[in-house]
């Protein structure tokens, strides 16, 4: 399905210049469910926007179902069937969640459509489907109307998603999980950048990003004892 090979992104400080990951050889297969995680500034996000098409490789080749996406824009790639779900979801002036939703599907949704999307995520539909996703929506409902629109997106073949924990109360982050393990039985693969433990739980692969490099990759007993070791990181991975 997904083969990054070599990849490495760099940026320009000043006179010299940042390396930001590097060489990092990855394989995501078909209906693969694959957590990455790793201490703050490692370059998770990074990797999944060089993905996304909205950063591009200083070096290196991305694989997408046999095709090299390398120099495909967001839209090719998204028309593909990859879909991202920000770290901090953009918002939009003017449009309504209603509208966001039919933009992911494809098509003009129903008040009724739309809601069977929300109430996935764990929102009262009827008092959201109206509003605008502008900057009036909290950070956990923003973050929950954009994993929505993800599950709208019938033709994504690879979802990733940034920390969608973040800013997510406890009765519904048990929805997401449970939206998770649903798109998995849908057989899509999914990429979710995660610190939490109860989402390492449900993958069938952890990656662990440290320092622009992929360290290790395994599951979750195999990956724990080195994420622990690697510095500063055991205050993120809370129960
Ligand atoms: N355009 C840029 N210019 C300079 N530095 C950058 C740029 N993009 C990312 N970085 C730096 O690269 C490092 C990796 O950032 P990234 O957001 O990928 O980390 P992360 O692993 O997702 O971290 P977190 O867990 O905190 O979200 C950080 O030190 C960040 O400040």
């Amino acid at each position: 399905m997904l083969e990054l090979r070599n990849l490495s992104f760099s940026v320009n400080e000043g006179n010299s210049s940042k390396e930001i990951l590097n060489n990092i050889n990855l394989k995501i297969d078909d209906k693969k469910f694959i957590v990455i995680t790793g201490p703050n500034g490692g370059g998770k996000s990074t990797l999944a926007k060089i993905i996304m098409g909205i950063e591009k490789p200083t070096s290196g080749q991305i694989i997408f179902n046999g095709e090299d996406i390398t120099d495909w824009d967001i839209t090719k790639r998204a028309n593909a069937g990859i879909s991202f779900a920000f770290q901090q979801p953009v918002r939009f002036k003017g449009i309504g969640v209603k509208d966001l939703l039919s933009i992911a599907a494809g098509e003009k949704l129903t008040t009724s459509g739309a809601c069977t999307y929300l109430s996935e995520v764990g929102l009262c539909a009827a008092d959201y489907v109206r509003r605008d996703v502008d900057t009036s929506l909290s950070g956990g409902e923003i973050k929950r109307i954009e994993i929505a629109t993800i599950l709208a997106r019938k033709q994504t073949k690879l979802a990733v998603f940034d920390e969608p924990e973040a800013g997510i109360d406890l009765w519904s982050f048990q929805k997401l999980i449970s939206v998770f393990e649903k798109m998995h039985q849908e057989q899509r693969s999914i990429m979710i950048i995660s610190h939490q433990e109860r989402i390492l739980n449900i993958a069938d692969e952890i990656v662990l990003i440290a320092n622009g490099s992929i360290q290790q990759i395994g599951t979750k007993e195999e990956i724990m004892p080195q994420l622990m070791e690697v510095a500063g990181v055991c205050d993120f991975y809370k129960k």
